[in-house]
């Protein structure tokens, strides 16, 4: 089975519509309001409405309060939910979605365990852990550091680009790769030739 790709940080129709062109499997909105790419509710679902099918939008949050939360998924029953700040497993699965939950690695950290913390996941998020910074951080993190028997599906993300796509999926066999700022041709605004460079690289891997 070739390796799914979701771009993230989507904040437009036209970035979008062509991300889905090129064949990627989920798109990430982000509505944590510091981040560069903050795209409001009402655009998120305006684009959202206009997707085609078999592609799966999803609502990233950082710490987000639960009404925000149930405006945005509220209006789609599409939405999966990325939870990327410190959210619990109960606050994670009270909103009867699947989610993912995001998880910052860093040197010594114990993965399994902190993956085992959140059993009602549909799949666990990789990122590279950077202080003060919740995410979109463009760097990647020791990949060896990833146990290879994890019991949930993974989505590595962090850093990646056209560039180092198909090493990354060929060492860690993730069940899908996200990317955001390896994409971009300025912040918030992606470049299809990367995108699709990017899509072709991952399921080459
Ligand atoms: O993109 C952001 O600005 C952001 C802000 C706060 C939390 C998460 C954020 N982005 C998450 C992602 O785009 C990806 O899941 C991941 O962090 C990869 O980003 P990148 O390293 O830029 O490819």
């Amino acid at each position: 089975m070739s390796c799914r790709v979701k771009i993230c940080g989507i904040t437009n129709l036209a970035d979008a519509l062509s991300a889905c062109e090129a064949g990627a499997d989920a798109l990430g909105f982000v509505f944590y309001e510091k981040s560069p790419r903050y795209v409001s509710p009402d655009v998120a679902n305006d684009i959202v409405a206009q997707l085609p099918p078999f592609v799966v939008p999803v609502a990233l949050f950082v710490d987000a309060g639960k009404s925000l939360i149930e405006s945005v998924i509220g209006s789609s029953a599409r939405w999966m939910i990325q939870f990327h700040g410190h959210e619990t497993e109960a606050e994670c699965v009270s909103y009867q979605r699947h989610y993912m939950k995001a998880l910052r690695v860093k040197e010594g950290d114990d993965i399994a365990l902190n993956v085992s913390q959140y059993p009602s996941a549909s799949a666990i998020l990789l990122d590279a852990y950077k202080k003060g910074i919740p995410g979109g951080t463009g760097e990647t993190f020791n990949w060896s550091l990833i146990p290879s028997d994890l019991p949930k599906p993974i989505v590595l993300a962090g850093g990646l680009t056209p560039d180092n796509v198909t090493q990354a999926v060929t060492q860690v066999s993730p069940y899908a790769v996200d990317v955001s700022g390896g994409v971009e041709q300025s912040k918030g605004i992606k470049n299809n030739l990367k995108v699709t460079e990017f899509i072709t690289g991952a399921k080459r891997g």
